[in-house]
């Protein structure tokens, strides 16, 4: 297993002042970090290192309190009254299901609060996505300051995700019109445009060491996290410093790289949603998380993603690049999120096997 993910430095893009060589120097890093990994780690951010470690110290004590307390934030509760499979809030252990297996952690999920206001908003809901996602976040109880620290930090890493966003339009020459074609000029406004209300994800994960011994030369059976992309545009990794336990799946498709923690940066990975606007060209990394340490491990990633009703479909001028065929014929964000979260949990309500699950 060898650990080589490269190092950016986001600064150049969140520093007005900063020169536009400095700039360019960044976005060729990402532009080639993006090309061979999907994954890199980011420093610059400008977040306390402390500030960070106070975050993962919070959810390390939420995840520490009575289940008792923990489940006064059940997720079934942001369904409303009649219950069922409300996404928001605490998911005991085992109760996400990735590639039909149970994985072995618990965690808090908050979204975005649901905007009731917009109308573009509620066009694509179904009743389904009402009960879902549009109820209220249910945050922790305990410890009492959780709450504001983390309001303050994802206003921190809202303004990061849009930094790197910008930061890959520019990677991407999105800005720079090619001509003869008048619609791809408009590429870089679409990138921006379709990020400014992020449905963002702020996920707190508490993983247990694995117990199942894992036999010489056979693939692991038992997942804290089963491989999987995530869903949108990048995810900015927050986790305690315990090794080995995220693995990036490498271009051979076959090669396991353990992204280690880095104090004070964070492990950046592109979703689908830039996979699709690149027309492929930028994949969304597959990972998966095998923690087998002695200690419980936690993580607080975020996921800034594009606007729920953000319709994606490769950008003109990645599908003249990448052969003149769009990979994909576009859908809204929030449908493609669905897709995923209704698969995530077995759904009580409706009594189905979602996650086809394997015992
Ligand atoms: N919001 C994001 N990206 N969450 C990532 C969760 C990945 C695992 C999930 N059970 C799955 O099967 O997708
Ligand atoms: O805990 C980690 O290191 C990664 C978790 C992850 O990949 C996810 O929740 O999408
Ligand atoms: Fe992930």
């Amino acid at each position: 297993m060898i650990s080589s993910l490269p190092i950016i430095d986001i600064s150049p893009f969140l520093n007005p002042s900063s020169s536009p060589e400095a700039r360019q120097n960044t976005a060729s890093a990402i532009n080639s970090a993006c090309m061979h990994y999907g994954f890199f780690y980011l420093t610059g951010h400008g977040i306390p290192t402390s500030k960070l470690d106070q975050i993962v110290d919070l959810a390390r004590q939420f995840f520490f309190s009575p289940l008792e307390e923990k489940n006064k934030i059940k997720r079934h509760d942001a369904g409303g009254p009649e219950g069922g499979d409300g996404a928001r809030g605490y998911q005991g252990m085992g109760e996400n299901i990735t590639l039909g297996r149970r994985d072995v952690q618990e965690a808090v999920d908050l979204y975005r609060e649901w905007d009731h206001s917009s109308a573009s908003t509620s066009s694509p809901s179904t009743s389904r996505t009402h009960k879902t996602l549009q109820g209220p976040n249910l945050w922790p109880i305990s410890p009492p300051e959780l709450k504001n620290v983390y309001l303050e930090y994802i206003n921190q890493l809202q303004g990061v995700g849009a930094a790197l966003v910008r930061a890959m339009g520019v990677s991407l020459n999105l800005d720079v019109p090619s001509p003869g074609a008048d619609a791809n000029t408009e590429d870089q406004e679409i990138f921006v445009r379709n990020t400014d209300r992020s449905f963002w994800v702020m996920r707190m994960i508490g993983y247990p060491p694995l117990s199942t011994p894992l036999k010489d030369g056979e693939d692991p059976t038992e997942f804290s996290c089963g491989e999987h992309s995530d869903y949108g545009c990048v995810t900015l990794l927050l986790a305690d410093p315990t090794p080995g336990a995220l693995q990036v799946l490498a271009k051979d498709n076959k090669t396991w790289i353990s992204a280690d923690p880095i104090p004070g940066a964070f492990v950046v990975n592109i979703g689908d949603m830039i996979e699709r606007w690149t027309n492929g060209l930028w994949k969304s990394t597959r990972h998966r998380v095998i923690h087998r340490g002695n200690n419980y491990r936690v993580s607080v990633p975020f996921f800034y993603e594009p606007n729920f009703d953000a319709m994606v479909k490769p950008l003109g001028k990645l599908v003249q690049r990448t052969g003149g065929q769009a990979v994909h014929e576009g859908n809204t964000y929030g449908e493609h999120l669905m897709g995923k979260v209704f698969n995530n949990f077995y759904s009580e309500v409706l009594g189905e096997d979602c996650g086809k699950l394997v015992d």
